[in-house]
């Protein structure tokens, strides 16, 4: 459980297999020299405390248990080490610290008290904690609830920093101490603001050297890894990182090499933590997952949002699953629209049954809920699937289990009352909205289209523009909800976002987009896919599955390329160019084709544009 401190590196990109040459610059902070080892600082005062035992010692100093002259009361004290007092860099640091810890001032923080200087040693006084660190309290998994607990006090110390601009970067478990609480309960303290940055400084205060890497590799989110601009959502990845471990007993990734980890950061997608432990609730390992996205935007966009996600999902698992009415069924739109009965349903998650091929397991669908009382569309990731044998073995139905996004307050008292088919009490209907109608006017014409439409995006859109459209449109739609919609108009709101997410999650993944690009015959879609990083594997693999689906066209395109050939060497390009995309209507993942239409249209434009320039 124990993580490698990363000492600072001036280079901005991770390393192939190799420790940076330059992570070990000369003011790095290193253990004191032997002669200082000894308790010569115990006995010493520090302003009215005298220092009684030595506690511990870290890179920066050696932490005291102190206490006052005149009053019972004790205090930790931590003395930079006397070899680091000459380097105004670590001076600094340990200033800038006590200055970030004093700025937070949260019950789940540690307090300062005091800051000087003692025969040149920068001191800081601070709150003693008599406790242990979450290092040595958690060494294998622990309870979800207990994980839970202790995760949402982390957010809320994350959220008192951010508020006032301060960001972590270092969040870890020896980093977090543990402190009796009320009721017999634990209190989160976070310590260690070393190499906390201030993300708008007051003048006159240290900058960290931009293009250093600082933090501890297991815990560092892709933008800390390759060196760019960190914010609060860097430390939210690291509460991610902690709660995979808090619930796994081991971190999304490790290696002995610190560039392997830190290229798993920025390449790798973590195996959700249920699947490493089944008894891990699938809707925390969401939660988990999603604070573990790559990409800053695609995690929370605060620790309190954080903090809520993980209480409901922890709500979520404790309420119990109940069978379904008989006439609740689920309907996954797309091309074929599929109806599947609901066995089981709770609060944040339905299984629903199915004997032929599930969706596959964690992609995102967005389904209608068909329940007594009416449609309630919502987007879920599939969680489980319980094949034809198991669901003999377990005496239970096969398919697959659904846990649900949108499982908020609102969404759940809708899904409740539409679940028992009670109607809510009679009120005026609200008129439709005009501004809104507008917008939605807009989105009721994407709907008529395929999934680039919904997204208002070109068919060879690349994967930025994609998701900047997804982002747009989902804004767009968001803001919509605080103005006085009608039902109806509240209703198509929530049925276009999901249809927007699902829309993301097939254009936004080059091997979920091709299959598509090849249903709709998109080549340009197909070769935006393979410029993606698409692999020649990965597009045979669609290939079969296309052939699978539509066995009818197989083998015709040998005809059509044969023909292509002819006119090529008789130099009728165009007559050509016509046949390849015969051939790709039929094989429209074939790579030889797609390779020599390409390079057909480029030749058509360049000597379009020749004749026009003469
Ligand atoms: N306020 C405190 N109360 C009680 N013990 C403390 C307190 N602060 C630190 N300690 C103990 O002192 C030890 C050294 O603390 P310090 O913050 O210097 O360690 P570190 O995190 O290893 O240091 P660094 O990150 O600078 O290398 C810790 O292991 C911790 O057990």
């Amino acid at each position: 459980m124990e993580a490698k401190s990363l000492s600072p590196c001036s280079c901005p990109a991770p390393h192939e297999d190799v420790e940076c040459p330059t992570f070990v610059p000369a003011s790095t902070p290193t253990l004191p020299p032997r002669a200082e080892r000894g308790g010569e600082l115990v006995g010493q005062r520090f302003g009215s405390f005298r220092a009684i035992r030595e506690l511990g010692r870290g890179g920066m100093g050696t932490v005291l248990l102190a206490e006052h002259v005149l009053m019972p009361k004790r205090v930790a004290v931590k003395v930079l080490h006397s070899h680091l007092a000459e380097e105004p860099e670590l001076v600094a640091r340990l200033l800038a610290e006590a200055r970030a810890m004093s700025l937070v001032q949260h019950e789940n923080v540690v307090t300062i008290y005091d800051l000087d200087t003692r025969d040149g040693r920068p001191y800081v006084v601070m709150e003693y904690l008599e406790g242990q660190s979450l290092a040595a309290f958690a060494r294998g998994p622990i309870e979800p609830a207990l994980a839970v607990e202790l995760l949402t006090q982390v957010c809320d110390a994350l959220g008192a920093a951010h508020a006032r601009g301060i960001v972590h970067r270092d969040l870890k478990p020896a980093n977090i101490f543990l402190v009796p609480g009320p009721q017999g309960r634990q209190r989160v303290k976070l310590l260690d603001f070393g190499i906390a940055k201030r993300l708008s400084r007051a003048e006159g205060e240290t900058p960290t050297r931009t293009g250093v890497l600082l933090g501890t590799p297991e815990f560092m989110a892709p933008e800390q890894c390759s060196g760019e601009a960190v914010d609060a959502r860097t430390d939210l990845y690291a509460v991610g990182v902690l709660g995979y471990l808090l619930l796994t007993g081991r971190v999304p990734f490790s290696n002995e090499s610190t560039a392997a980890v830190l290229v798993a950061h920025l390449t790798q997608n973590p195996v959700p933590p249920h699947e490493v432990r089944p008894g891990v609730p699938p809707a925390l390992s969401a939660v988990l997952m999603r604070a573990l996205a790559k990409r800053p935007e695609e995690r929370f966009a605060t620790a309190a949002e954080l903090r809520a996600s993980l209480e409901s999902a922890l709500k979520a698992a404790a309420t119990p699953v109940a069978p379904a009415p008989a006439s609740f069924t689920a309907r996954v739109p797309g091309p074929v629209a599929r109806d599947y009965p609901a066995e089981r349903v709770g609060r944040a998650g339905l299984f629903l049954r199915c004997t032929g091929t599930p969706p596959p397991l964690r992609s995102d669908v967005s389904l209608v809920l068909q329940l007594p009382g009416g449609e309630l569309p919502c987007v879920g990731q599939v969680v489980r699937h319980v094949s034809a044998e198991q669901a003999r073995a377990w005496n239970m139905a096969p398919g697959f289990g659904v846990e649900l996004r949108d499982a908020n307050p609102a969404f759940q008292q809708r899904f409740s009352r539409l679940l028992t088919g009670t109607s809510p009490a009679p009120a005026a209907p609200t008129p439709d909205e005009p501004h809104a109608e507008a917008v939605l006017r807009d989105f009721r014409q994407r709907l008529q289209g395929d999934r680039y439409a919904v997204l208002g995006v070109p068919r060879d859109a690349d994967a930025d523009s994609v998701r900047a459209h997804a982002r747009e449109a989902r804004t767009r739609l968001e803001s919509l909800l605080s103005l006085p919609l009608s039902d109806a108009q509240r209703s198509f709101v929530q049925r276009v976002l999901a249809r927007v997410a699902e829309c993301l999650q097939v254009l936004g993944n080059p091997e979920r987009r091709v299959e598509y690009d090849a249903e709709l015959r998109n080549v340009k879609g197909v070769m935006r896919c393979l410029s993606a990083g698409l692999t020649v594997t990965a597009l045979e693999a669609c290939r079969r599955r296309f052939f699978e689906r539509h066995p009818e066209t197989e083998g015709h395109s040998i005809l059509h390329i044969a023909s292509g050939e002819a006119y090529l060497s008789a130099g009728r390009v165009s007559e050509a160019l016509a046949c390849y995309e015969a051939a790709l209507h039929a094989d429209p993942l074939h790579l030889e084709a797609l390779k020599r239409w390409t390079a057909l249209q480029a030749r058509m434009r360049h000597s379009a544009e020749a004749t026009a320039s003469r």
